[in-house]
């Protein structure tokens, strides 16, 4: 864990002014996340939880879909911001949906507010990660 780096502050700003429109009655845990996509704009999302709970759509999950709608495919970074004391990494399915988009050398952040961060790369999150690779590359068998 460091004090946040100058480069990471345009994401820090964007996930953490998210957070703050954070829908999460249920938790009382609001995340923001901002992604950079390869043209390098950056795209936020918030946790959005439901009545049901597992309706509930993570931070990361909402931020990536949001890019995708403006165009996005690649990215090249994505800081979660949690007003948290312990620093916040992507849950299980979020992880999996990183691994999508993103390269596994590719670092991924969780920062809270007291500007403390930490990263991982996709492939510690993730290792051995089933990606659209498998898909590309499989032996096509008739049902
Ligand atoms: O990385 C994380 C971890 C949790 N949550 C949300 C899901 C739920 O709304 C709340 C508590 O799990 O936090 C995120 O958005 N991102």
């Amino acid at each position: 864990m460091t004090a946040l780096p100058e480069a990471l502050q345009p994401l820090y700003q964007a996930a953490r002014e998210a957070a703050n429109n954070a829908y999460a009655p249920y938790s009382q845990f609001p995340v923001g996340v901002a992604v950079r996509g390869l043209s390098g704009r950056i795209y936020s999302g918030c946790n959005v939880e439901n009545a049901s709970y597992g309706g509930t759509v993570c931070a990361e999950r909402n931020a990536i879909a949001a890019a995708v709608v403006a165009g996005e495919r690649q990215f090249d970074a994505l800081l979660v911001y949690t007003p948290q004391e312990k620093l916040t990494p992507p849950c299980g399915l979020c992880r999996q949906v990183i691994a999508e988009f993103f390269l596994p050398e590719t670092l991924i952040y969780s920062s809270n507010h007291q500007q403390q961060i930490q990263g991982w790369t996709v492939q510690q999150l993730l290792p051995d990660a089933f990606t659209p690779l498998y898909l590309a590359n499989s032996t096509k068998v008739p049902n």
